[in-house]
């Protein structure tokens, strides 16, 4: 009903396109996840299913939206770095930030089963969703160093403070107490000479995050893309120097 005397409200939505050639990067979070792990019993401070829901999540995504080269996962958080050229939703702000939040949430709600197969859902978790544009390579790079310095941080902190509760009986504001002030070769320290842990040999996944990269392989002449997840360090100049393809156009 083009035509209709209501049809001027359209005119009321302005438009959203975000700025070509430019690197989006687009980061959900678990919305309260807080609640949400404790309501369904997440391990911690890590707890495995969790995050290889997380994992399964993002994977789906990569394999429906092919201008994502790259993502890095940890905790209830996720970034995806789409190519500079993409011409996704011609650009639309709105509609790929609001499609992709949507179909990451109904996939962790679908695979939900299969890595808490003895946990029902209790209620029904959301992400917010959100995207930054990055004008050069340099920025995406540096993005991604620090959403993985923050994993770094924050999993020696968990770690620690959860050694100094569950092992060494102390209430979490006593475990608190001990770690303020504390750098990072103190949490080493308290780790290892109090309860024996080698931070180092944790399990990468926990101390680097999941990274999924679209690695190209080539067969037969061809070459073909597949995803990779890695627990590498995404931080390193090496990374880049192997998978500098996904910073091309
Ligand atoms: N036990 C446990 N908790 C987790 C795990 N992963 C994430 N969480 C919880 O999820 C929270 C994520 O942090 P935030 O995103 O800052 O907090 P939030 O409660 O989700 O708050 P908003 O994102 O602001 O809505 C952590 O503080 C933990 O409480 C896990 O593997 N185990
Ligand atoms: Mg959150």
């Amino acid at each position: 009903m083009a035509g209709s005397k209501f049809a001027y409200v359209r005119k009321f939505e302005l438009p959203d396109v975000l700025l070509p050639s430019t690197f989006m990067v687009f980061r959900l979070d678990g919305h309260s996840f807080h609640r949400f792990s404790d309501e369904h019993g997440f391990v911690k401070p890590n707890d495995l299913r969790a995050l290889q829901l997380m994992d399964h999540a993002a994977k789906s995504l990569m394999e429906e939206y092919k201008d994502i080269g790259l993502a890095f996962g940890e905790s209830d958080e996720y970034s995806f770095l789409l190519r500079k050229s993409t011409a996704l939703y011609n650009r639309r702000q709105a509609k790929i930030v609001s499609t992709l939040t949507s179909l990451f949430t109904s996939c962790y709600v679908f695979h939900w089963p299969r890595y808490f197969p003895d946990v029902p859902l209790r209620y029904p978790p959301s992400f917010d969703g959100r995207i930054v544009l990055y004008p050069s390579q340099q920025e995406v790079r540096d993005y991604f160093a620090w959403r993985q310095a923050d994993t770094h941080i924050n999993n020696l902190y968990n770690t620690a403070f959860w050694a100094l509760v569950q092992q060494g009986g102390l209430t979490t504001t006593d475990a608190h107490a001990v770690l303020r002030g504390t750098v990072s070769k103190d949490k080493h320290e308290i780790l290892f000479s109090r309860f024996g842990v080698n931070y180092d040999k944790l399990d990468p996944r926990y101390r680097k995050g999941s990274v999924f990269v679209r690695a190209e392989k080539k067969k037969k002449g061809k070459v073909a893309t597949q995803l990779e997840l890695l627990h590498c360090d995404i931080i390193r100049d090496d990374f880049w120097e192997k998978y500098g393809h996904i910073l091309r156009d």
